[in-house]
């Protein structure tokens, strides 16, 4: 099978990640990327990392009905509010899929509306996806679409995954995620957080207690845990370029020991290749580049606390790594069809 790919958003660093992973993936050709700014210029030209792999390729601001046509699978690496533009002709009188990584279609209508504070375009159900927590294609069918993938959040993949084996063992009381993320996770637009002497040296908390992502954790943890919605959480920016480490405070109501709680995490993640359930602390470096995610735990003796630790690389199980995992399920691939790379430590 050789499914054409097609990417919107090419140069951005998402974009530019889809193109580096789907490089070693044995069934996929990309047939498209496109750029608004970019246009005509060769892939390797621009992302030096590249030249080479994509000779017949070049950025090109292409018209939705062609680009519909020439692919069977269009991942979406645009802002979010930009997608909404793109799903509704894409989707009409085609065949092809979307891998959306925007944040367009991961909430309900009137939440997204609420917080992303603008009015959505194109209301309409699409498949929330974490393959190691949702049965993708179970969930596919129920509602009936197939063809459209909200690929999740950055740091709601880490915090998901960090909490999700207790969550469905229903004995979440309380979860506070502290998440420390590289300065990709903002996008290619420089700005005075990502400036350097700014951020190095330095460790910069942002939106405190208000990020947009706490809803679409909410939202997801409590389809775990029903009813369960006592989550915070805190957004920090480090000065690395890529990963996210998720320190989970987990309150419960009974105290719980390290191997007990261990267990639980094996036993849920048993068969997800891409998580690791590690002793000691999980390190940022031995995941990077890669899709895997890495978790640590500890039950803390005193209180009734567990500390669970999880990291992934934004770009990859964070973006662009979950968005070929994903496609893989949808075109009934091996899940780590050209994934099953090991991180640079
Ligand atoms: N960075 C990360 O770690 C993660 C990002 N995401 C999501 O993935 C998406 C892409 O993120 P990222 O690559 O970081 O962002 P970037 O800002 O790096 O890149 C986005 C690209 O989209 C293109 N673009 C911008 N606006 C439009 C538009 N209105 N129409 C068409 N193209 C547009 C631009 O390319 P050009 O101007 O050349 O056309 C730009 O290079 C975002 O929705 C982001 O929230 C999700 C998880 C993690
Ligand atoms: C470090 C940093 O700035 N991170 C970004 C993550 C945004 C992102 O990737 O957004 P989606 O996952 O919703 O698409 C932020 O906090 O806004």
């Amino acid at each position: 099978m050789m499914i054409k790919a097609g990417i919107v958003g090419a140069s951005g660093y998402a974009g530019e990640e889809l193109l580096r992973l789907l490089a070693m993936h044995s069934h996929v050709k990309v047939v498209a990327a496109t750029s608004r700014n970019l246009a005509g210029k060769k892939i390797g030209s621009v992302h030096i990392n590249l030249d080479g792999f994509y000779p017949d390729l070049t950025f090109e601001n292409i018209d939705n009905n062609e680009l519909k046509k020439m692919c069977d699978v269009i991942f979406l690496a645009v802002p979010h509010g930009a997608s909404m533009d793109f799903v509704p002709e894409l989707l009409n009188g085609s065949t092809c899929k979307i891998i959306d990584l925007s944040a367009d279609y991961r909430l309900k209508t009137a939440e997204f509306e609420k917080i992303y504070g603008m009015k959505h375009k194109d209301p309409r159900e699409a498949v929330y996806a974490i393959p190691e927590v949702h049965d993708v294609l179970k969930e596919a069918e129920k509602i009936k679409n197939i063809r459209l993938i909200a690929n999740p959040g950055c740091f709601p993949t880490g915090a998901t995954l960090a909490v999700a084996p207790l969550a469905k063992f229903g004995v979440l009381e309380n979860v506070i995620f502290d998440s420390k993320s590289g300065v990709t996770g903002a996008g290619n637009t420089p700005s005075a957080t990502s400036h350097y002497p700014n951020l190095t040296e330095n460790i910069i908390p942002y939106k405190m207690t208000a990020h947009r992502h706490t809803a679409e954790m909410r939202q997801e943890i409590s389809r775990l845990q029903p009813g369960f919605d006592n989550i915070s959480f805190t957004p920090h920016v480090i000065p690395a370029s890529r990963g996210i480490l998720t320190t989970a405070h987990v309150f419960t109501a009974k105290k719980y020991t390290t191997e007990e709680v261990k267990k639980i995490y094996v036993d849920f993640y048993k068969d997800k290749p891409f998580v690791r359930i590690v002793d000691g602390v999980p390190s940022l470096l031995a995941i990077r580049g890669s899709n895997f995610c890495h978790i640590g735990l500890e039950a803390d003796s005193k209180t009734k606390r567990i500390v669970i630790v999880s990291a992934i690389d934004n770009l990859v199980k964070g973006a662009a790594g979950q968005a070929i995992q994903n496609m893989n399920i949808l075109f009934g691939l091996s899940e780590t069809e050209g994934l099953w790379i090991p991180g640079l430590p």
